[in-house]
């Protein structure tokens, strides 16, 4: 009774509005909304309005388009999160139309959030919901709180919300970020700390975004305070090297304005390149170029020309640039190398180590989990190295049978065993004269071979079965392990001589679940395996979220497998994580299906863009309810799962789904 009392005053409080003037501040915004509910989108503040949701393949879109931000908002919507759950309050980023495109909360309240529209696929544009954080913050522009009865419809008066807009390089509005909860004080003040927190998220992954959008370019950053610039990053520009500013963030975009140099409304093919950098700042393009990365002083002030005030600038260069003048070549030789990682940093310093001693006369040893890349290592470090145009020989230790292994490795006279061939052959050691012996799964050479070897390495020569002279040989021998040696030796398994011999230098691979760039091999062997079949395929930010959760146990090579599943039994159009192997979908993620409006509230266990564990009974259940739900009809399955009909057959297939006695509807 009380809520429908306070609803039938609201009614009459909006109404009462309209014959007022407008107010001012964030109330006059408020009532400029409730104006535009009336008269533009013709709502009734006391009609009820059920949470509108976008169907499952629209909401797709609507991801799809968003899924450069949601990569790149992902971990800052996380940390949004996890501050705000404790308060009760859920995450919202819905994409410049209002559709919610991601979305974090509490599981047990799950039906709550849908009931309400505080789910993925809600639509909470104005023009549906009314005044409400996110629709009013579209039409506005700017962050806002929409606070219990600020809210146009009687239906949403027990909300708290508060969204801030997110925009791209060039000032377009690309998302808006919200947090909301069911129960707060009664005064807006007391959202005062969430629109603080919600403004400086939403600023986080709009710098986030415009870094990864203008990567390329140098980016000059900003501050009034020294000690901050390199911390807040407030202003970001992205100039040319002739210091043409092509971009900036929204403070960026306003301190050029605050300068008199405004930036025209631009589009992407059309950056702005109205200003340059020295319109702005009192100094030349190349001072500022020149400002250093990588000593001290990486802080430079500078007067603005028009109003002198001082501003302290970093830079931030685009990868790989040389410094220095811009006159010292790349070594492209070390592309090979510089291929196998991005930003980890245990990568970097092997990369690093790797690239000195590339060229160097000694032996390297390779260690790391199975699957790690050790044997791509060896590879890249033969490719950069002088001998890159010789011979790369890669002998697996373990897989070789023991009876053949000395033939194959040290080659044999004319019939100097019963079975030899009559014209004799040249060993793999022989083979790789000149270049690179790459010796994998070391730990596991029988101690017999060990001696021989050792021999081979000491002298630089090696002697063929049956012959009585050595030939003399060029090698650089790269052996790899995943065991440690030092056991073995203390075993009594591994020459310790050997060791010593192939450990000139030792390089460490990290397993896949540490490294902080397995996003960049994702897409990295994604594109060789999707170039393999013609390149057409693209990967949904969805699974590569599911991909980016997974620990890896299997390393590299589950990866790589994983990608050549999910890109063999998706639809040949996109990968999307329900393309996935069963066993990537642990943890905290789950089938796609179950993070779509569409699917029953139960199957979720996380609430989010790509929500909770798929065992195989779930990924069936899902598939099995589906159909039933539709009456065996496999293309209306496929629509509501967002996956092709052959897709939808095989999985039928692979999971032991089989239709009743009746003839299946396609
Ligand atoms: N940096 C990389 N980029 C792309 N693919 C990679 C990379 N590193 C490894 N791979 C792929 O991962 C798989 C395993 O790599 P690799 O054989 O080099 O690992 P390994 O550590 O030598 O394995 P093992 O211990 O089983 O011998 C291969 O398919 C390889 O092509």
């Amino acid at each position: 009774m009380t809520a429908s009392l306070s609803q039938r005053q609201h009614v009459e409080t909006i109404l009462e509005s309209l014959n007022r003037p407008g107010g001012q501040g964030e109330a006059a915004i408020i009532e400029r909304s409730w104006r535009r509910c009336i008269d533009r989108y013709g709502l009734d503040p006391a009609r009820p309005t059920p949470a509108r949701y976008v169907p499952g393949a629209t909401l797709r879109e609507h991801q799809d388009l968003a899924d450069d931000l949601l990569q790149v908002a992902r971990a800052g919507v996380e940390q949004l999160y996890r501050q705000v759950a404790p308060l009760g309050y859920v995450v919202l980023l819905t994409d410049a139309r209002g559709i919610a495109v991601q979305f974090l909360g509490a599981k047990a309240d799950q039906r709550e959030h849908q009931r309400t529209g505080l789910y993925l696929g809600a639509d909470w544009s104005e023009a549906h919901a009314g005044t409400c954080a996110v629709g009013t913050c579209i039409h506005e522009r700017s962050a806002l709180t929409c606070h219990h009865s600020d809210h146009f419809s009687a239906h949403h008066i027990r909300l708290t919300c508060t969204a801030a807009p997110i925009f791209d390089p060039h000032g377009r509005l690309l998302a808006v970020l919200d947090i909301s909860a069911y129960q707060s004080p009664a005064t807006k003040d007391s959202q005062t700390f969430a629109l603080q927190l919600v403004k400086y998220t939403a600023k986080m992954i709009e710098d986030a975004y415009f870094l990864q959008r203008y990567g390329d370019h140098a980016i000059v950053c900003l501050d009034r305070s020294r000690e901050f610039v390199q911390i807040n990053r407030r202003y970001l520009l992205a100039i040319e090297e002739d210091g043409s500013l092509v971009a900036a963030n929204t403070a960026g975009r306003k301190l050029l304005r605050y300068h008199e140099l405004p930036l025209p409304e631009a589009s992407e093919a059309r950056p702005f390149r109205a200003w340059n950098i020295q319109d702005l700042l009192d100094a030349e393009v190349d001072e500022v170029l020149a400002i250093p990365q990588h000593s001290d002083d990486r802080v430079q002030a500078f007067h603005t020309r028009r109003h002198r005030e001082i501003h302290f600038a970093t830079l931030i260069e685009p990868p790989r640039r040389s410094t220095g003048g811009g006159t010292q070549a790349r070594d492209t030789s070390l592309a090979p190398l510089e291929a196998l990682a991005d930003d980890d940093p245990s990568m970097r310093d092997t990369l690093t180590r790797a690239a000195r001693l590339r060229n160097e006369p000694i032996n390297i040893l390779v260690i790391g989990e199975t699957g790690t890349g050790k044997e791509r290592m060896a590879r890249a470090l033969h490719e950069s190295s002088r001998r890159h145009d010789k011979p790369f020989v890669a002998i697996n230790c373990a897989a070789m049978p023991e009876s053949l292994i000395e033939s194959e490795l040290f080659g044999y006279e004319p019939g100097s065993f019963t079975g030899a061939r009559s014209k004799g052959m040249k060993g793999l050691i022989a083979q790789a004269d000149g270049g690179t012996l790459f010796l994998d799964e070391i730990g596991d050479m029988p101690l017999q071979l060990q001696t021989r070897l050792l021999r081979v390495l000491a002298e630089q020569e090696v002697l063929p079965i049956g012959a009585s002279r050595p030939l003399k040989v060029d090698l650089r021998v790269v052996a790899a392990t995943h065991r440690d040696l030092r056991e073995l030796i203390a075993a009594g398994r591994f020459r310790e001589d050997l060791f010593y011999r192939l450990n000139g230098a030792s390089l460490r691979l990290p397993p896949l679940r540490e490294r902080a760039d397995k996003g960049y091999l994702i897409r990295r062997i994604f594109t060789e395996l999707n170039q393999e079949r013609g390149g057409r395929t693209r990967l949904r930010g969805d699974a590569m979220s599911a991909l980016l959760a997974y620990p890896w146990p299997g390393n590299i090579r589950e990866l790589h497998n994983a990608l050549r599943y999910a890109l063999a039994t998706g639809d040949g159009n996109e990968v999307v994580v329900g393309d996935l192997p069963e066993e990537c979908l642990t943890g905290q993620f789950a089938h796609p299906g179950a993070g779509r409006p569409s699917a029953p509230a139960s199957e979720s266990t996380t609430i989010g863009q790509v929500p909770a564990a798929t065992p195989r009974p779930l990924e069936q259940d899902l598939l099995y309810r589906s159909l039933c739900r539709h009456q065996w009809n496999v293309s209306a399955v496929a629509r509501e799962l967002g996956l092709s009909r052959p897709t939808i057959y095989r999985r039928m297939k692979r999971l032991g789904i089989v239709p009743p006695n009746r003839q299946m509807q396609t």
